[in-house]
């Protein structure tokens, strides 16, 4: 089992690792929308948290040694499902390969986050 962290996605904020690697298969944690530079959410919109959400996916898979076309299932969390047009077209253009996924509403997410995105990886 490996852990992967990266300064460039934001720090766990509760007790996780940001991944882990375990044989062929990469968990990422849910990802909300904190801006790593600013340790806090900055982005206001649905489609810039989304962007933001993907952004930190992407730098914990290039830690990893891959990327986005490697992932094989997501998860996605909405605060309001009225979001989930125009969070699918910000997550449509960053997971081309079509992984996979779930999307549901919960009541609330961590840090007041409108989105939360965790993937599945397997890897060579
Ligand atoms: C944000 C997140 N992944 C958590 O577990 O709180």
């Amino acid at each position: 089992m490996q852990v992967i962290h990266t300064d460039k996605a934001p720090a766990a904020v509760g007790p996780y690792s940001q991944a882990i690697k375990a044989g062929n298969t990469l968990y990422l944690s849910g990802q909300i929308a904190i801006n790593p530079a600013e340790g806090k959410i900055v982005a206001t919109t649905i489609e810039e948290q989304a962007e933001q959400c993907c952004r930190n996916i992407e730098a914990v898979l290039k830690e990893a040694g891959t990327d986005m076309s490697k992932v094989v299932k997501t998860t996605c969390f909405l605060a309001e499902i009225a979001d989930f047009k125009a969070f699918n077209e910000v997550y449509a253009k960053h997971f081309i390969s079509k992984p996979a996924r779930s999307c549901v509403a919960v009541k609330d997410l961590p840090a007041g986050a409108l989105c939360e995105i965790e993937a599945i990886v397997v890897t060579e």
